[in-house]
């Protein structure tokens, strides 16, 4: 157990962007997640799946509605003790892709050490633990630039997981992964949220693939947002709405889109 509440996130009536003076870009996003979830963001390019992200990491506010964490309203966290409860691997290139991968996962530590601190036995500890549950012990000595796309994404999930927070949001971790790769980190993660008690928010394309793993998912589309599982989503014909339907159908038998030719 691990003593977070039953709902970690609660997100109620909510509507973000980016200026309070345009129209929002999504609105009325409802949704509860539980500890050690695996949920996936899903909705067309420009949605607002990353803008959705982003403030629930707290980098831009709310343009209505309530954001908790761990039952607290996000607007009452300091930054450093935000880093503390929720990590996020980004889509962004590394900041230093000169560093070595130890490096680079020891940078998760900061929000637990400060910018100058030194590391100590548990910073080390939680690193080395961090590079085994990803199986990337055998890259630590290599520099980020030397590393593959898949390799350097197992990597950025090292140091979410060196940062040791309960909630880890994720933009798009499948991008650039070939299918087996991409599912081979999908499985990872699920495999890390039940193990750790990590609860794992990202967005992605891969609409079939988290249809077969995750809990739960958010289904955006212009008009609303969807939060269920993917069978009642399935069931209630949240996919239907995703795209517009001149070139591909969802089929509710199989659970994956089909092309109109
Ligand atoms: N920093 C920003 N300032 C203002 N508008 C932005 C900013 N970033 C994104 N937008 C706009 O917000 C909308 C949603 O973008 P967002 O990146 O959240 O969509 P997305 O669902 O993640 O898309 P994709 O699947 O293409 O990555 C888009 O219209 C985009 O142009």
């Amino acid at each position: 157990m691990t003593g977070h509440p039953k709902n970690i996130i609660q997100v109620s009536q909510v509507s973000i962007g980016y200026d309070p003076n345009e129209p929002a870009i999504g609105k009325g996003i409802g949704f509860e997640v539980e500890t050690a979830s695996f949920i996936a963001l899903v909705g067309s390019n420009g949605i607002g799946k990353s803008t959705l992200l982003k403030t629930l990491d707290g980098r831009i506010p709310p343009l209505e509605g309530q954001i908790s964490i761990l039952g607290k309203p996000l607007e009452d966290y300091e930054i450093k003790q935000l880093a503390k409860v929720v990590s996020i691997v980004g889509t962004s290139a590394v900041e230093s892709k000169n560093l070595s991968v130890y490096d680079l996962v020891a940078m998760g530590r900061q929000p637990h050490t400060g910018w100058l601190g030194t590391l100590s036995r548990t910073d080390h500890a939680h690193i080395k633990r961090a590079l085994t549950l990803t199986q990337t012990e055998y890259l630590a000595d290599r520099k980020c630039f030397q590393l593959s796309d898949g390799q350097l994404q197992k990597v950025m999930i090292a140091r979410a997981l060196a940062q040791d927070t309960p909630i880890i949001l994720m933009d798009e971790p499948t991008t650039h992964l070939d299918m087996y790769h991409a599912i081979q980190v999908l499985k990872l993660l699920k495999q890390i949220s039940k193990s750790e008690d990590k609860t794992i928010l990202f967005s992605t394309h891969d609409i079939g693939s988290a249809i077969q793993l995750c809990n739960h998912m958010l289904v955006m589309t212009p008009e609303k947002s969807f939060f269920g599982t993917p069978c009642e989503l399935i069931e209630a014909e949240r996919f239907d709405g995703l795209f517009p339907k001149d070139s591909i159908r969802f089929d509710k038998n199989t659970g994956t889109f089909k092309i109109i030719e």
